[in-house]
């Protein structure tokens, strides 16, 4: 599901992110290891005052791994707890569950002083739409685990995980809105596929791909489509289209086409692995 924005939605979606806040003791922020600064939501920080969270940058296996090492650096600096992880990597799901447990431990230790009763952790996932939010929550989930039931307190009935006789989470994740104030950020988040393929026009973003890559990381264009450098924009769409079979009638290339396959060959990581931004 991707989402188009407006303020309506965004005050819902804030609204309902601030009622299941209410019930945990911390936040799983999903952001994209491929850019994020950009992917992540820009009110977040607001909402949690001082509850804490973990920064998980997800798809790592789509992104460059020196520019993903730079990014855990910068938040190591700031104190923030964070992971790059692969969803499908069942050691990654382990490294957040044992961050996690680190994380909430103070609060436990907080209680336990107070004389409460032992009770599990408990944290929900937040993030932008198509970051990884279902996938991390079914591996989390691990299928078999049960839904231990619902919780008092909210209008609505939540649903919680076991993820560990002692960890639990929200079985729905809050879904915030992405940055949009700055065009550069609308471009790597439009490459990334985390907004609408129908926000920006899809020939803009592939050839803002294309130019991209073949500034920063002109080995991979090459690899890929057999040119390094771009003079020209539609000589390179042309080249890519002939390439690839994206033939009209008379040979003429299709650059609708064209686009998605560079698109596509982006975001299933065939051109290789790109991040779209590193730290300042
Ligand atoms: N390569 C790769 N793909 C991933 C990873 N995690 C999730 N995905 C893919 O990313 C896409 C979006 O994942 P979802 O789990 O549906 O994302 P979501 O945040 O729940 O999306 P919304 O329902 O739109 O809010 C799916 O195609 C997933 O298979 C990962 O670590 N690596």
């Amino acid at each position: 599901m991707t989402i188009q924005w407006y303020p309506g939605h965004m005050a819902k979606a804030k609204r309902e992110a601030e009622e299941k806040l209410k019930l945990v003791d911390f936040v799983i922020e999903l952001v994209d290891a491929r850019a994020p600064f950009s992917s992540e939501n820009p009110v977040l920080h607001q909402l949690l005052q001082d509850k804490p969270k973990m920064v998980v940058l997800m798809k790592k296996d789509l992104a460059d791994p020196k520019i993903t090492t730079q990014w855990l650096n910068y938040y190591q600096k700031r104190d923030v707890s964070a992971l790059a992880i692969e969803a499908n990597n069942t050691k990654d799901i382990q490294r957040i569950i044992n961050m996690a447990k680190d994380l909430g431990k103070p609060k436990m230790d907080k209680l336990r002083a107070k004389g409460v009763r032992p009770r599990a952790l408990r944290a929900m996932i937040l993030g932008i739409p198509n970051v990884g939010k279902s996938t991390l929550i079914n591996r989390l989930a691990n299928k078999k685990t049960a839904i231990t039931g619902d919780k008092p307190g909210v209008t609505k009935k939540q649903q919680w995980i076991k993820v560990k006789k002692d960890f639990e989470l929200l079985d729905t994740p809050g879904i915030l809105w992405p940055k949009f104030e700055e065009e550069e950020i609308g471009y790597r988040l439009a490459s990334i596929g985390t907004i609408k393929d129908t926000i920006l026009p899809k020939e803009d973003v592939a050839a803002y791909i294309l130019d991209y890559v073949s500034t920063n990381y002109p080995d991979l264009l090459e690899k890929r489509y057999g040119f390094r450098t771009i003079d020209d924009m539609m000589t390179a769409f042309e080249a890519i289209g002939k390439k690839r079979g994206c033939l009209e009638s008379g040979g003429v290339v299709n650059f609708d086409q064209t686009s998605d396959v560079i698109l596509q060959d982006l975001r299933s990581g065939k051109l290789g692995l790109i991040s779209f931004e590193q730290p300042e």
